[in-house]
């Protein structure tokens, strides 16, 4: 399966996790938004369990800005930490008020396990790793969102979820991947040497990207089951 080219480091690193990633940018979740078939309680469930993912996912973020060792790294990690307080997590609390969600629900969502293993898990690479590291975590929900969302914008055959898949398939999400992705690639040049497979750090920072991808697919998972 061809992926989305966000760059060397992406490539080389979804290719090494196999089956595991195609598990995670297929997984029935992502199909039954597709074909409008994903029950609206499980898709709300979903969407409040995230609203605290982004809470922790932005803390990483911002952990990116502590790692970063150059002007151009800090830039895109303040970039998203910003997009990401200011305008995604902002986009939740919008759409959960308008299927009746108040604000203070969705800010008491008890954090279900497999959430808190995974936002736990990218924090904790990021703080005993340098920022290759932090980015290996960070890169399978940044960029495989991306690929969610330019796969089911091609092939979505229902309208049910098409704002949350224009949100990831459009432009300006994609170049958000692309951006990422190249900082990805810069990143890792700096640390590990430009032949990354050569470096012998290569083949743990491929086992965090996996573990993420696997969490990820885990995330999924609770989704269906509210
Ligand atoms: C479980 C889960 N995984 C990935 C994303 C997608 N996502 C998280 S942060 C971000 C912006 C760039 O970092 C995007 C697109 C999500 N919302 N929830």
């Amino acid at each position: 399966m061809k992926g989305p080219d966000y760059g060397r480091a992406f490539g080389l690193m979804r290719e090494a996790a196999g089956d595991t990633w195609h598990g995670y940018v297929r997984h029935p979740f992502v199909q039954a938004l597709g074909d409008g078939s994903l029950p609206k309680a499980a898709f709300l469930h979903y969407l409040r369990q995230d609203y605290v993912f982004l809470t922790h996912f932005s803390r990483a973020w911002a952990l990116a800005v502590v790692k970063s060792e150059t002007h151009d790294e800090m830039l895109v990690a303040v970039g998203t930490v910003n997009a990401l307080v200011v305008e995604e997590m902002k986009l939740h609390v919008g759409i959960c008020e308008a299927v009746g969600i108040a604000q203070e629900e969705l800010f008491a969502t008890a954090e279900r396990p497999e959430n808190l293993a995974y936002t736990r898990f990218v924090l904790e690479a990021g703080y005993s790793g340098d920022l290759a590291d932090l980015l290996a975590a960070l890169a399978p929900c940044v960029l495989g969102y991306g690929e969610i969302g330019a796969w089911l914008s091609q092939v979505a055959a229902s309208k049910t979820y098409r704002d949350w898949i224009d949100t990831y398939g459009g432009p300006d999400y994609q170049s958000t991947c692309k951006e990422v992705g190249a900082l990805m690639d810069q990143a890792l040049s700096r640390r590990i040497g430009a032949d990354f497979k050569a470096s012998p750090r290569w083949d743990r920072l491929c086992a965090t990207f996996r573990t993420a991808t696997e969490l990820e697919q885990g995330f999924w998972q609770m989704g269906l089951t509210p």
